[in-house]
């Protein structure tokens, strides 16, 4: 097959901008690509790196796109390099959303999306509901993040009206003593049936995440507190799995592993290296959807789906992999899209 291909960079200003261990993170900026195939069938897709993850950066899926010729065939994108996961990601989604086709070409076999005929002519036709035109709806449900710091406390509740039932909080920004006296009041507080997760970005050191999951697993020994805490993410940097592998033996706080296993590669080696525990997936950045579905229907990992802040369109995308593939009914980390100030389908009408 071969395709007609267009692409658009984009930036856009978070409404608040993401304070995790890495720094501060206020600008989403990534590229729209759109291939018509020689019957007019549309699909699009999202390239959305995040390089500190190691993914690649923009700049480098800007040169990838500007050396592709007009018209790109599946040999060409079943060929992306594994240094360019988000390409891959992108790339691959838009021949799925192209149409229904038996994918058995290139480096990765992959099944062709059923939903034949959907119509993605227009940007504006794409739904914009993550929840719809998504195969088997599950009863999805999605983690809300909660801001680092104290502002947490505040947060909670206005996210917990509109529904939300599982959050996840930024730690290893401020001095743990701080944010242990946050995370009491806030497991104080926190209604039952409420799941926690911590999420460090490998900010802490060996001593502060042990103590953090000694903190954790009394919390969850005490029976006058009623939320979960389901997990502590990336506890260490990822130069430390055998500490986080070890460290997962020693609590009954779950450990889950996110920068560690951000792109296909790492993923499979945390795999063989012994890692049995949950599994953070981006789909946007973690490369081909055909190769990390094989994965995950081989190794029947504990995946919790992560968004890497796309719009609508990488969404979708990655919404499909995570309803085809999630086990243990985790909440998804698409919580509600409120990253970006203006109105999603006005922001696609102007980009094309
Ligand atoms: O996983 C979620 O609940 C939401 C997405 C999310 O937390 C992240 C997305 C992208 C980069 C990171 O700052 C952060 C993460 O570490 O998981
Ligand atoms: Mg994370």
């Amino acid at each position: 097959m071969h395709y007609q291909f267009q692409f658009r960079p984009y930036r856009r200003r978070f409404v608040r901008s993401l304070t995790t261990s890495h720094g501060v993170w206020d600008t989403r900026e990534g590229i729209i690509l759109k291939l018509t195939d020689d019957l007019g069938k549309v699909g699009w897709g999202e390239i959305a790196p995040i390089s500190w993850f190691g993914s690649e950066n923009l700049e480098q899926a800007l040169l990838f796109c500007r050396q592709l010729p007009e018209i790109v065939t599946d040999e060409t994108i079943f060929s992306i390099p594994d240094e360019l996961p988000a390409c891959q990601f992108g790339f691959e989604s838009a021949v799925w959303g192209v149409g229904s086709r038996e994918w058995r070409v290139g480096k990765h076999q992959g099944v062709g999306n059923e939903e034949a005929g959907e119509d993605n002519s227009t940007l504006s036709s794409l739904s914009l509901n993550p929840k719809s035109k998504i195969q088997n709806p599950k009863s999805l449900t999605y983690s809300a993040l909660l801001p680092a710091g104290e502002e947490a406390l505040e947060v909670w509740q206005t996210l917990w009206q509109q529904g939300d039932r599982t959050f996840k909080w930024k730690i290893g920004v401020y001095p743990v003593a701080e944010e242990l006296r946050i995370f009491q009041r806030l497991a104080q507080t926190l209604p039952s049936l409420t799941k926690l997760r911590l999420d460090a970005n490998g900010g802490l050191s060996y001593e502060e995440a042990n103590l953090w999951l000694w903190t954790c697993d009394n919390v969850k020994a005490n029976s006058t507190l009623t939320v979960e805490i389901e997990f502590i993410e990336q506890p260490l940097s990822v130069d430390k799995f055998d500490s986080m592998l070890e460290l997962s033996y020693c609590y009954n706080t779950a450990i889950a592993l996110d920068e560690s296993v951000a792109t296909f590669n790492q993923l499979k080696t945390c795999y063989q290296k012994g890692w049995r525990g949950i599994f953070v997936i981006k789909p946007g950045i973690v490369g081909s959807p055909s190769r990390l579905r094989q994965f995950c229907w081989e190794c029947e990992v504990d995946a919790v789906f992560s968004s890497v802040f796309e719009t609508s369109i990488g969404r979708k995308a990655a919404l499909q992999l995570a309803v085809e593939l999630s086990r243990h009914n985790r909440a998804l980390g698409f919580g509600v899209n409120h990253f970006f100030a203006e109105e999603e389908e006005i922001w696609l009408k102007n980009l094309w």
